[in-house]
């Protein structure tokens, strides 16, 4: 049972948009919910044109979903939601203008329903995001950004930046874990700077357990990143797509303290690895949009 979908399959339904998709409102959120046989659950916040929740439709009953999420009841209006899987863009980060957002101005915009399909065995949503006065004030460049979710028993999120400039992003996966100490990552390649010390490691393993607070920047990952959890006997495979680096996070206990957005404890049930293009920037060129892509595969232990 996933807690973001029981929360929003009762609310009423603004407009059906094809069988399997609805738009509804969770307080002041525009949201959309997925209810599919074959290409599971999953909710949409248009604010941030993010995926908060997806539940293949092959999993266990008891099977919380793929994707933590802060608890509704505590996202706030222009502020980025946490969870699910934030679009950071166009800078990954404080690396803006002064001033400006963490991470960008994609996760607390409100991007616009572009597309959508569906047969027997998937889901597809897109939205896109382009310039206002608001995200011109931050950033002058012109862009088309367009995110699309490809629900079938894999969760294929990519991301086309169309323009003429640079920018870091990253696919900011919060993957739910049952414990922070008992979920165990693989495939983070050989070496990494710390994101806390800035210090530079190499001839690693590429697995990593996270106990606490850690922030890392993997860069020469594999191609795919697994979380192999004991509490909820599953692995979560992210599969990344054009990236350059991926970003492991987790707060731990003190920081996450001092996060409005996190009941007690609730860091302790996920970890965040992130398909990023921090190292190497996405180049966006006149027909040569920069890419970005992540998909997500559950299986059970
Ligand atoms: O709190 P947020 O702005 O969502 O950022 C959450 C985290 O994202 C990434 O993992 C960064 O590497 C961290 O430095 C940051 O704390």
């Amino acid at each position: 049972m996933d807690q973001i979908f029981e929360k929003f399959r009762t609310l009423p339904v603004e407009e059906q948009l094809s069988p399997a998709l609805t738009r509804r409102r969770y307080a002041d959120f525009p949201v959309l919910v997925v209810d599919h046989p074959r290409a599971g659950q999953a909710c949409l916040s248009l604010q941030g044109g993010q995926l908060v929740s997806w539940r293949p439709a092959g999993a266990r009953p008891d099977d919380p979903g793929v994707l933590w999420s802060a608890d509704p009841d505590l996202w706030r209006r222009g502020t980025a939601v946490r969870g699910g899987v934030p679009l950071c863009w166009p800078w990954f980060g404080p690396s803006g203008p002064a001033g400006s957002p963490s991470h960008g101005f994609a996760r607390t915009t409100d991007w616009e329903l572009t597309g959508w399909e569906e047969d027997a065995d998937r889901v597809v949503v897109e939205c896109t995001l382009r310039p206002s006065e608001a995200t011109r004030a931050l950033w002058p460049e012109e862009f088309v950004l367009v995110v699309r979710y490809t629900l079938t028993d894999s969760c294929l999120i990519e991301i086309e930046d169309r323009g003429d400039h640079t920018a870091t992003a990253a696919l900011h996966t919060y993957v739910r874990i049952g414990d922070l100490g008992r979920a165990h990552l693989a495939g983070l390649g050989p070496e990494h700077t710390d994101g806390i010390t800035r210090r530079r490691y190499e001839d690693e393993d590429g697995t990593l357990t996270p106990v606490d607070h850690v922030e890392r920047f993997q860069t020469a990952p594999a191609p795919v990143t697994t979380v192999r959890d004991e509490v909820l006997g599953r692995i979560v495979a992210l599969a990344h797509h054009d990236h350059s680096d991926v970003v492991v996070w987790n707060p731990g206990a003190e920081l996450a303290r001092g996060m409005a957005d996190l009941a007690p404890q609730e860091h302790r049930h996920f970890l965040c690895a992130e398909t990023a293009r921090v190292g190497r920037p996405l180049v966006a060129e006149e027909g040569r949009p920069g890419r970005l892509a992540v998909e997500l595969r559950m299986t059970e232990l």
